[in-house]
């Protein structure tokens, strides 16, 4: 039984005008895009004397005002840990297409598989990918997949310490108030979203994932070798050389808010590949109650919350089929 989810059967509509438009428009191939060293951040360095910890909180900010996208090492993200994921993530992915369908697979919410994009009106705005998003208070629910949960659950562990550190070290150096993160942000309350992107028979004309900014505070991404995540540096479209060792640390649309636009959720997406290739992604997120609010005067953002927020984004996606975003919340 195929594994696939239909992609090509399902959008066709898209694709058969997308192979005419591609033919005249060479810029199109989305993979000649030059290829960047992200900062490469060793953030044991965090923990050594007081030196050292400020240099390497400068360049930690300095990474997020200037390219809003950086890798880190020593993380403290056991890599047995990144391994189990991977297999584990590969074993559920694995399983026909039309069991990963099914309402009840996994035990979480029902929308939690996704793949394609039903909301594309578009080709610009398709996805040859498929997705599980895990909501982490769902994560205890899992019957079936044990060793799945208990690697998401070490995982987040892990992830969440991460996270709650690196927002800290950012909020510090801004002189703004660092115990935000400890108080709003829970490790029930974050997302985690697991990523395959099939092999790809139209590589060069498909995106693996539409161009987007996420909307948490950070995000935490775990990406195999295979490469194919891009991201807007100075008007221009770069690729992300992957680093065995490290996580991409990307800022989401809840920090830019928090830090009055010094640190930048920056626009990303996939290019899909003729391999398999696979990511998780770990949001950091607040309650839904918790209020966003920059202490960086002039605000550029009116205060909302991110309950406010999320709902926002579901009536923009559903009557454009794009996500707006921070914009919309501009004074
Ligand atoms: O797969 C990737 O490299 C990026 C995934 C991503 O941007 C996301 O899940 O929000
Ligand atoms: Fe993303």
């Amino acid at each position: 039984m195929d594994i696939d989810p239909p992609l090509q059967e399902t959008y066709k509509a898209l694709f058969k005008d997308a192979r005419v438009k591609a033919k005249d428009d060479q810029k199109n191939l989305l993979n000649m895009v030059e290829e960047c060293e992200l900062p490469l951040i060793d953030i044991s360095r965090l923990t050594f004397g007081h030196l050292e910890r400020e240099k390497c909180i400068k360049e930690t900010a300095e990474a997020a005002t200037q390219w809003g996208f950086f890798q880190v090492l020593n993380h403290g993200v056991p890599r047995e840990v990144l391994e189990s994921l991977k297999f584990e993530q590969m074993k559920v992915f694995h399983e026909p297409f039309n069991k990963k369908a099914d309402e009840k697979f996994l035990n979480v919410l029902a929308n939690s598989y996704r793949w394609g994009n039903p909301e594309a009106t578009c080709l610009s705005q398709f996805c040859w990918s498929e997705a599980f998003h895990i909501s982490l208070t769902d994560v205890s629910k899992m019957r079936e997949y044990k060793n799945l949960r208990s690697t998401i659950e070490a995982f987040a562990k892990t992830a969440a310490l991460l996270a709650q550190n690196l927002a800290e070290v950012l909020a510090q150096n801004l002189a703004i108030h660092s115990s935000f993160f400890g108080e709003n942000c829970s490790p029930s309350t974050s997302y985690l979203r697991m990523n395959r992107y099939p092999p790809c028979p139209i590589s060069s004309e498909v995106r693996g994932m539409m161009p987007h900014t996420d909307s948490g505070f950070l995000t935490i991404l775990y990406q195999d070798q295979v490469g194919g995540l891009q991201f807007m540096k100075d008007g221009r479209w770069v690729s992300v050389r992957p680093e065995p060792e490290a996580l991409t640390i990307s800022i989401g649309d809840l920090f830019q808010a928090f830090s009055n636009d010094v640190y930048r959720s920056i626009e990303h997406r996939v290019v899909a590949q003729e391999v398999e290739r696979f990511s998780v992604a770990y949001f950091y997120c607040p309650s839904y109650d918790a209020v966003i609010e920059s202490s960086i005067k002039p605000v550029r953002y009116r205060k909302f919350s991110f309950r406010e927020y999320r709902q926002q984004i579901r009536k923009d996606v559903q009557a454009t089929g794009d996500k707006i975003g921070l914009s919309r919340f501009l004074l």
